[in-house]
């Protein structure tokens, strides 16, 4: 299977237009459920770059301790509490019942202790039932998931260490072994994989994107959390989890060039999310 290079001219096409007479919520609704104990960041960033991809409106999900410190970072973000200090069933079920009726998209796992597997199937199944599409992350990415997935618009976004517990398999260092390996299991398993590293690699099992950034600034902690939330945000305008994946791999490098290029190796995620706008811009379509 031939691999495209992305290209600004690729994702243009990617990115839909917006109507002038829309209204809120036309433009993308999307939740976000991460964060835990130790990693309250993870959601934050996931759920402003979800924003500043140009949704309308993120709901996101964090156990109720993370909750006072999440509300205080914006009055941006609309926070829905989750019961208990990890993702259990009552507290998938106590989400579940207060969620926006037309959700878009959804992204789970960044930060997130998950106390019961079956809770997190439970979530992943519900929003799959309502036509969500998913953008999954971190601790979402287990085997147990997989069967749920096929063919239902879900990207999966695992780095190397993320990917071998996902799919047995470590990502081979050779570059052309790495996209084979990538390509398998998204056939096998009717997802979408974006294999996250210096290149990233984004396959369908039919069409493959390799996007390599020379951007070693972005190893810093949060980038992927920034990334999974493009995702989610591009998710809920793009139906096609290949374009969105594609597209938000785009986006989260360009911002990552741009801050590299001014902060040199010392950026944290949250630089990237402020690039966001100004490297989306060019992107924008209003007819
Ligand atoms: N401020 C925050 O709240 C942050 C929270 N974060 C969350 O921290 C949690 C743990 O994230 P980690 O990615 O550190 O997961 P882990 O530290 O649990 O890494 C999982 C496994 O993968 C291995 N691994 C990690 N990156 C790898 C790579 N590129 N190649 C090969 N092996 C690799 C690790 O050694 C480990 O064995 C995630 O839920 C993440 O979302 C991080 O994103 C950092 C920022
Ligand atoms: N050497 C590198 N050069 C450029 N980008 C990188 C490099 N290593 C990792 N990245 C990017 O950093 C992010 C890492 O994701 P992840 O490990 O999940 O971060 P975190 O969980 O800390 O948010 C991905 O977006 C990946 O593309
Ligand atoms: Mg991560």
């Amino acid at each position: 299977m031939a691999q495209k290079t992305l290209t600004s001219t690729i994702v243009k096409k990617f990115i839909p237009a917006r109507k002038s007479k829309s209204r809120k919520g036309e433009n993308g609704i999307v939740l976000v459920v991460g964060g835990s104990y130790i990693y309250h960041g993870a959601p934050i960033l996931s759920s402003i770059a979800a924003l500043r991809s140009g949704t309308d409106l993120v709901y996101t999900s964090v156990p109720k301790i993370n909750v006072a410190s999440t509300r205080s970072v914006s009055p941006n973000l609309i926070v829905i509490p989750l019961v208990d200090q990890k993702l259990t069933r009552g507290a998938v079920n106590k989400l579940l019942g207060a969620l926006p009726r037309n959700l878009d998209s959804a992204t789970i796992g960044m930060g997130l202790a998950i106390q019961e597997k079956n809770s997190l199937l439970h979530l992943v199944k519900s929003l799959l039932d309502r036509d969500v599409r998913l953008s999954l992350d971190a601790s979402a990415l287990i085997p147990d998931v997989l069967p749920l997935l096929a063919n239902k618009n879900v990207v999966v976004t695992p780095h190397a260490g993320e990917f071998k517990r996902l799919f047995g398999q470590s990502p081979p260092s050779s570059k052309n072994e790495r996209v084979k390996l990538v390509e398998k299991n998204a056939k096998k398993f009717g997802i979408t994989v974006l294999l996250k590293g210096s290149t990233d690699v984004i396959s369908n099992g039919t069409t493959t994107y390799l996007y390599e950034k020379k951007i070693p600034a972005m190893t810093v902690g949060g980038t992927g959390d920034v990334l999974s939330g493009l995702v989610a945000g591009l998710l809920s305008k793009n139906r096609k989890p290949l374009e969105s994946a594609a597209a938000a791999t785009f986006i989260n490098g360009l911002a990552g060039k741009v801050v590299q290029k001014k902060l040199g190796l010392h950026m944290t995620s949250m630089d990237l999310l402020s690039e966001i706008p100004l490297v989306m811009k060019p992107f924008d379509k209003i007819v």
